[in-house]
């Protein structure tokens, strides 16, 4: 076959004026021409019309099809053209590519381009096609699991109607899966999945559902390479398949803070143009056995509170979380015990900072290290201890705490815009470790509205903030490592403790941990900070135009 040349530029009509289109392997850019410069006969120009442009990365290009001459397109769409344009423009292409809508939305968009020639037509379809076929970070075959539970359970319902017809239209084939049951994802990825077959893993879910993939892809990923989960001090393998969300959940923190809306096609968008951002995993140990991962929020005292009371309420949907919130807040528990950390001294940023991470982030394109380069590759996902380290750099807080909050990322979400921890980075090896000591409920409740407005949450006397590569909780009345069933042993001694003061307040000796949504099964435990173990198909949050209005402003050619 004649190679294709990677540069074109032809006269070619649209919406009634002539476009001078150019395709350069990078951009596809299309600007009306003038009158005089014009050399395409017998256009229907709209003399007055003042001449518009724009421009398409290739990269952002999903698909180009042939349109019929009878007005629909060979892949089945149809397409009204006016009999006149359809008489001196007989062939015709229409390009799909992504628009940037508001508050970093993505939604597909069609270009229809008209010509005279049909070998001028096919020219143009085939070098559009080959450049497309250049980009290789595109996934084309996808395993998709979808919950049909999660959220206010649509899950079905909008991939089959939002998400599927993109996938079709970039040409992604999928083999889906509709889970049957919890666990249902992450078993069938730890086992027996064929993952060679695959470019990628999508869930469609929320949250609790993407914990499930990561799961099974991190312990398929470890199993396949030999390597133990349980101990911290081993280095874990980073997965090669990138993973896609599809939010049809209850809080999408993930969707939220690594794409910045939780949106379907936003999402499916992302995952056709073969987008990568690399995230920090946490792992949760308890007695040097492993727990859990956590990608988000790892939160006792509050955040476990609220979790174990709204598991009770899955029947009200993502309502639940603000009933068992308040509910949470009213009762005002607060908990005793030790938290040590390794802070992240070697670091480029820290919780403080104004700087949020974004796509292309300079902090986690250096894994977060000061001296970047030095770290040998293999070093990458360990949680990064040096045995002096170990020894020498740890901090230990004590006390009575409402809260004790450890962020790998902002976790930012419709209910917090900028999240839990807004300067925390998605792929730099740390996080944020957020303890809010033991105060008077108004303080507590300013505390929790600064999540929602400008002002900063961790500029209280009650709170204090650390970014750390581990950390290690131990709950005051922990007697002995054996502490197993938490829950019973937790009743037995808040209700031991109440009978000894009958007229106190007195908070349980424990809560729970919120992992990523889920209860822990132990108040004790240690956690280690793995970098950029998974890869998500996302890019970061992209900043937003300094005026939304001009988001798509015509460029200058
Ligand atoms: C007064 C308003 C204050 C609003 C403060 C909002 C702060 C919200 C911060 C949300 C952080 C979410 C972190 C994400 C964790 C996910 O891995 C996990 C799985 O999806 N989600 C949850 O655990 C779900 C956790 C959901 C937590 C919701 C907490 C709602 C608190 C409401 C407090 C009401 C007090 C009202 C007093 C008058
Ligand atoms: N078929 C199923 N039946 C019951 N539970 C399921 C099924 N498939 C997945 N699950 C479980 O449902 C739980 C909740 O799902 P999901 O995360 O999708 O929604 P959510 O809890 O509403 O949202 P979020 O996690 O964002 O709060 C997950 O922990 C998952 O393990
Ligand atoms: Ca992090």
């Amino acid at each position: 076959m004649e190679k294709q040349p990677r540069l074109l530029a032809s006269q070619l009509f649209l919406k009634n004026s002539v476009f001078e289109v150019l395709l350069n392997g990078v951009l596809l850019t299309w600007k009306e021409i003038p009158d005089n410069k014009k050399v395409v006969s017998g256009s229907i120009h709209h003399p007055f019309k003042v001449g518009t442009s724009h421009s398409v990365s290739v990269s952002e290009i999903l698909a180009v099809r042939e349109l019929d001459v009878d007005g629909g397109t060979k892949d089945g769409r149809w397409q009204k053209m006016p009999q006149k344009l359809t008489e001196a423009y007989p062939y015709a292409f229409t390009v799909s590519y992504v628009e940037r809508a508001r508050q970093h939305r993505w939604r597909c968009s069609d270009v229809t381009f008209h010509c005279s020639e049909g070998a001028l037509c096919q020219q143009w379809i085939q070098t559009i096609r080959e450049q497309l076929t250049a980009l290789t970070n595109r996934p084309k075959h996808l395993l998709v699991y979808i919950n049909p539970y999660g959220g206010k359970q649509q899950g079905k319902c909008i991939y089959e109607q939002k998400v599927a017809p993109l996938f079709a239209c970039a040409s992604i084939s999928t083999d889906v899966i509709v889970t049957e049951n919890a666990n249902h994802a992450r078993d069938h990825l730890k086992t027996e999945a064929e993952l060679k077959k695959y470019d990628g893993v999508v869930c469609v879910g929320g949250d609790g559902m993407f914990s499930e993939i990561v799961h099974g892809l991190v312990s398929r990923t470890q199993r396949d390479n030999g390597v133990d989960q349980n101990s911290l001090e081993e280095k874990l393998v980073p997965c090669t398949l990138r993973i896609g969300i599809i939010p049809a959940g209850s809080t999408d923190c993930i969707c939220y803070a690594t794409v910045g809306i939780n949106d379907p096609v936003t999402s499916a968008l992302h995952v056709i143009v073969g987008d990568s951002q690399p995230m920090d995993v946490c792992s949760v140990h308890h007695n040097n056995t492993f727990l859990r991962y956590s990608v988000s929020l790892l939160g006792y005292g509050f955040y476990g509170d609220v979790l174990a009371d709204s598991e009770r309420k899955r029947w009200m949907g993502p309502a639940r979380y603000d009933f068992s919130g308040f509910k949470t807040f009213l009762t005002h528990h607060h908990y005793e015990g030790a938290v040590s950390f390794l802070p992240a001294t070697d670091t480029l940023g820290t919780p403080r900072d104004k700087t949020r991470c974004r796509a292309g982030c300079f902090i986690c394109q250096h894994d977060g290290q000061l001296y970047s380069g030095d770290s040998p590759e293999e070093s990458k996902t360990a949680p990064d201890v040096s045995d002096r380290e170990y020894e020498m750099g740890w901090g230990v807080v004590r006390g009575k705490f409402l809260a004790i909050n450890a962020a790998s990322m902002s976790c930012a979400c419709p209910r917090s815009p900028k999240g839990l921890s807004p300067a925390a980075h998605l792929a730099d090896g740390t996080t944020d470790l957020i303890l809010v000591r033991k105060c008077s409920r108004f303080n507590f409740l300013r505390h929790l509205l600064r999540h929602t407005s400008k002002d900063d949450q961790f500029d209280m006397t009650f709170v204090e903030v650390h970014r750390v590569r581990r950390f290690r909780f131990t709950p005051r009345h922990c007697q002995n490592d054996s502490e197993l069933d938490l829950r019973e042993n937790g009743k037995q001694l808040f209700s031991q403790i109440c009978r000894d003061h009958p007229a106190c307040s007195c908070s349980p000796a424990y809560s729970s941990w919120n992992c990523d949504g889920e209860i822990l099964p132990h108040a004790a435990i240690e956690v280690g900070v793995h970098c950029q173990l998974i890869k998500l198909f996302a890019r970061g949050i992209e900043e937003q135009p300094l005026f939304e209005d001009l988001a798509n402003p015509p460029c200058a050619l």
